[in-house]
């Protein structure tokens, strides 16, 4: 059994879910409404956050989600003590009993998320050490994590690579930074948040991340008692205290997973209502989304996409940082734009590995062209990079149903959307990938009108 089949298994069994594969019988419109509890970018985050007070806090919203699971195993490990069920959605954290626990179940949990390396701050405020072993998350790239590791030793840590992991010490202190980061990396932002809150005097961050998810963090921050201000040009100040409390916070809602479905209805010709989600931190999906002829409602308590009829359009996107288009939108927004009447171009500038999905989606019948070096284009609002790939979608094509591997996370979820959209059966294996930031996925579908079963 390859290590992707066993994540995918453990997190299936995570969540609870009865098989790892599932067998979908495709070409209904999906119609219905779901609940988008707290986002996984950010519920994860807070969870950290918890390690940082001298009291207990608590979270709403927390998503059923294998992610949710490993965080809380992993804080477990620590000596959090942890009440509450994701299953509710109400965890209360209690940090009291900060401990480095055991290695080797701490080894055990770090390769199922990238989370382990937001421990480092908190982990050396509390214990004076961090020891943190191999990062797990989408393999979408390198996903290489120098800046934190800078931003670490800009704080006074010091910092071991050694063959089972990192190990970082702070023996003369952690002192206030002033840290320029070369991309606004979402993870390396909530590094200097998470550390520089409780290190004496100013910190400085330029060029952070401002992702929806950050700014939440930031609140849940302010809660404990931090003092953090966001500055014009991406600067972030963060007046380090000596101590912090605990928070009560109810989760931003999950914007990925509210695109998710948003594209989901698009692409099976149906109507979603995602009760929780909100307009502000969706309005630049929500413009693409109506160029390529999907239409939305936004009600008090949540967004109605759906498919008004008519012939779906292409559409040219570059996904980019916030306030851009988030490059977690794209893979399921492809499987819709398969059916959209033209060549759409889907430039993928934050990651070198985004488009493996798509092999299963050609093999489905779509025609999308890859280019691995990316594509010039006269129109481009993000710069270049390095790294970029596009794709070339060229519809409508009709989809056939067939067998397919989930490799990631959302590159998951568009098999799944793709498998209700196309004729036939098809039987999605390692499904597992998908409840790392899906919850509940079993009753959405089968509130939607999803004609599937497990294969056991
Ligand atoms: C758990 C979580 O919140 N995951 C999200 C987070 O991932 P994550 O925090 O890992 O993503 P980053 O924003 O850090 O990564 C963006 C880019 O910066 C590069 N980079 C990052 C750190 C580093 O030390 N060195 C480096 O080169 C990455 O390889 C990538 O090319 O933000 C991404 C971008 O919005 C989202 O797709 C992920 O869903
Ligand atoms: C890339 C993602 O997640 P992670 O950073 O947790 O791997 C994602 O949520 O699409």
């Amino acid at each position: 059994m390859n290590s992707l089949v066993q994540d995918a298994r453990a997190a299936a069994a995570r969540v609870g879910l009865k098989s790892d594969t599932i067998v979908i019988e495709g070409g209904r419109p999906l119609r219905g409404s779901i609940d988008v509890r707290g986002a996984k970018n950010l519920v994860t985050k807070a969870m950290v956050a918890s390690l940082l007070g001298d009291e207990k806090s608590i979270l709403r919203d927390v998503p059923d989600i294998s992610d949710v699971h490993v965080v809380m195993s992993l804080l477990g490990a620590h000596g959090v003590q942890i009440t509450g069920d994701p299953a509710t959605g109400v965890l209360v954290l209690d940090p009291a009993n900060v401990s480095h626990g055991d290695s080797a179940e701490i080894d055990a949990l770090s390769g199922s998320s990238r989370i382990p390396i937001l421990f480092c701050g908190p982990l050396l405020h509390r214990l004076g050490r961090a020891f943190i072993p191999d990062l797990g998350g989408c393999r979408i790239g390198d996903r290489p994590i120098d800046f934190h590791l800078d931003a670490l030793r800009a704080f006074g840590a010091i910092v071991d690579k050694l063959p089972s992991g990192i190990d970082i010490t702070a023996p003369n202190g952690l002192h206030a930074a002033k840290i320029e980061l070369p991309y606004p990396s979402v993870g390396a932002t909530e590094q200097v948040l998470l550390t520089g809150v409780r290190v004496p005097g100013e910190t400085e961050l330029k060029n952070a991340a401002i992702e929806p998810e950050i700014m939440d963090l930031i609140a849940v921050l302010q809660k404990m008692g931090a003092i953090i201000s966001v500055e014009p040009n991406r600067t972030i100040l963060i007046e380090g205290v000596d101590s912090l409390g605990g928070y009560n916070h109810r989760a931003l809602f999950d914007r990925n997973e509210a695109a998710s479905w948003a594209s989901a209805a698009l692409a099976t010709g149906g109507s979603i209502f995602t009760a929780g989600a909100k307009q502000s931190e969706m309005m630049t999906f929500l413009n693409v989304f109506r160029k390529i002829g999907g239409a939305f409602d936004i009600e008090e308590d949540g967004i109605r996409f759906y498919h008004p009829g008519g012939d779906l359009k292409p559409v040219v996107v570059e996904t980019d940082v916030h306030p851009g288009f988030m490059t977690d939108w794209q893979q399921p927004l492809i499987v819709a734009l398969t059916q959209a009447h033209g060549t759409s171009i889907v430039h993928e500038t934050v990651y070198e590995n985004r488009f493996g999905f798509t092999d299963a989606l050609i093999e489905m019948g779509a025609n999308i062209e890859i280019h691995k070096e990316g594509l010039a284009d006269p129109n481009r609002r993000v710069p270049r990079r390095a790294l970029e790939q596009a794709a070339v979608i060229t519809g409508p094509t009709k989809l056939h149903g067939t067998e397919m591997v989930v490799p990631d996370l959302r590159g998951g979820f568009s098999h799944l959307i793709a498998a209700l959209t196309a004729e036939g059966q098809s039987v999605v294996s390692n499904l597992g990938l998908i409840a790392r930031g899906y919850g509940d996925i079993v009753n959405k579908l089968e509130k939607l009108g999803a004609d599937f079963r497990f294969q056991e």
